[in-house]
């Protein structure tokens, strides 16, 4: 037996260890993993798994709760093929989704309280003493190593935590969450990070659509709620888009003087310069100061019109590059128009922006800005995995070791 280096944290290495690798006709090794479960840390289980040999990319991506981040799941998949659907057989009540390419992993599923526990203790989910940040990283890492692993399930519908589930090693792996960068040892396995920055008045009015409408919560309710994370959120959530290496920011929109309704949006796309295996989108002139009003003979608008914005600018102390659009389409098959200025798409051919978003014109943002620029990371994802496996496929076996 070999020591085990995937779980480097103190409480684990001393006592995991993984048999000897064999290696099977499919490229797989096959490997008993000794590891320790979340909800009993102190109680050793043995499995075997495969290894995979191809790397994992992960991705972060983090926002409160309900700024869309299933939506932008759905749209990632979408952009590899294929639909995402829960664990076959597994507990109903699962968090994840997995499709041929991508495994997305709720982080949720790192809280250590249960809706009991933090109740008792006076912590809400966002607060880091109700998750479990050494389990996460042991098993981002696992995962990140090829390495499969039981990860906790918390039950959203019981407010429980329950029995864990197997999550095998995916080409790309994306944490999503309250905090895919809060830990700095999590941070650190990420190959790219997204977060979804929705403005107060935004997440408001989305809250109030989706919890009052399909949720029968009122009003009130809705707003206690905000208000009750308001200071955890600016603590321990918000902060995170520092390193973040593209933020969508939702914005009222500007077309409207003092638009309080948060149904016209202004969108930003903020990305960070230097980031290895990922360049910027920009609009005519990279590097350049640009305004522009699309709305004319080839693009149909109606009040209050589109305004695209692209430029330059400083985040965190960071340079980034900015595209931001302000306002609505009215038709989305005339999005090619908008495409078509755009350049660093990572698109595998002509019109496949509006492609991707004309196939799922019925979730929510794919009129505006969300959608435009969800899909637009989408395909950074795409070319950024594709780089990373195609630098690897060139790296000579012994001197990826190194
Ligand atoms: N781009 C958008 N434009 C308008 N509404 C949106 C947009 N994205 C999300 N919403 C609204 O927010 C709700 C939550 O979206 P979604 O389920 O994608 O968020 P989430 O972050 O995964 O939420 P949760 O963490 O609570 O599961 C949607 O039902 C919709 O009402
Ligand atoms: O911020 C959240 C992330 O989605 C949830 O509020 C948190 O996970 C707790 O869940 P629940 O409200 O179902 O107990």
């Amino acid at each position: 037996m070999a020591a085990c280096t995937v779980y480097s944290t103190q409480s684990l290495s001393t006592n995991c260890s993984i048999s000897t690798p064999s290696k099977t006709q499919h490229g797989f090794h096959q490997r008993q993993v000794v590891f320790y479960t979340t909800s009993r840390r102190n109680s050793k289980r043995v499995i075997t798994c495969a290894a995979s040999d191809s790397q994992t990319v992960v991705i972060g991506l983090a926002a409160d709760s309900g700024c869309g981040k299933s939506t932008f799941m759905r749209r990632l998949t979408s952009v590899f093929g294929g639909a995402a659907e829960p664990p076959k057989g597994g507990n109903p009540d699962s968090n994840t989704l997995i499709s041929d390419t991508t495994t997305v992993i709720c982080l949720d599923d790192y809280h250590s309280l249960d809706r009991t526990g933090r109740k008792e203790k006076g912590v809400t989910a966002l607060d880091p003493r109700a998750n479990d940040f050494d389990l996460m990283y042991d098993q981002v890492k696992a995962l990140k190593d090829g390495i499969a692993v039981e990860k906790p399930i918390y039950n959203h519908v019981t407010g429980l935590l329950d029995p864990p589930e197997l999550i095998k090693p995916p080409r790309i792996l994306v944490i999503e969450g309250l905090h895919p960068m809060f830990d700095p040892r999590v941070r650190d396995l990420l190959d790219f990070s997204i977060y979804l920055d929705i403005s107060n008045e935004v997440k408001f009015a989305w809250k109030i659509q989706r919890d009052m409408a399909e949720r029968g919560h009122s009003l009130e309710s809705i707003k206690a709620s905000i208000e009750a994370r308001k200071p955890d959120f600016e603590a321990y959530i918000d902060p995170q888009k520092q390193y973040a290496d593209a933020v969508i920011e939702v914005l009222p929109t500007q077309l409207i003087p003092d638009d309080n309704e948060g149904k016209i949006l202004r969108v930003r796309l903020i990305q960070k310069e230097g980031v290895k295996y990922f360049s910027p989108v920009y609009l005519f002139d990279e590097g350049s100061t640009i305004s522009w009003i699309p709305c004319g003979r080839k693009l149909t608008c109606s009040y209050p019109g589109i305004k695209f914005f692209y430029g330059p600018e400083t985040y965190y102390g960071n340079e980034v590059s900015v595209v931001e659009m302000d306002g609505q389409f009215d038709r989305l098959d005339e999005l090619i128009y908008v495409e078509s200025h755009l350049s660093n798409l990572s698109t595998k051919f002509y019109g496949e922006v509006t492609q991707q978003m004309l196939k799922h014109a019925d979730f929510p943002g794919s009129n505006n800005g969300t959608g435009l620029f969800q899909t637009i990371v989408g395909l950074k994802i795409r070319d950024l995995y594709e780089q990373i496996i195609a630098t690897k496929a060139e790296t000579p076996v012994g001197a990826a070791k190194a």
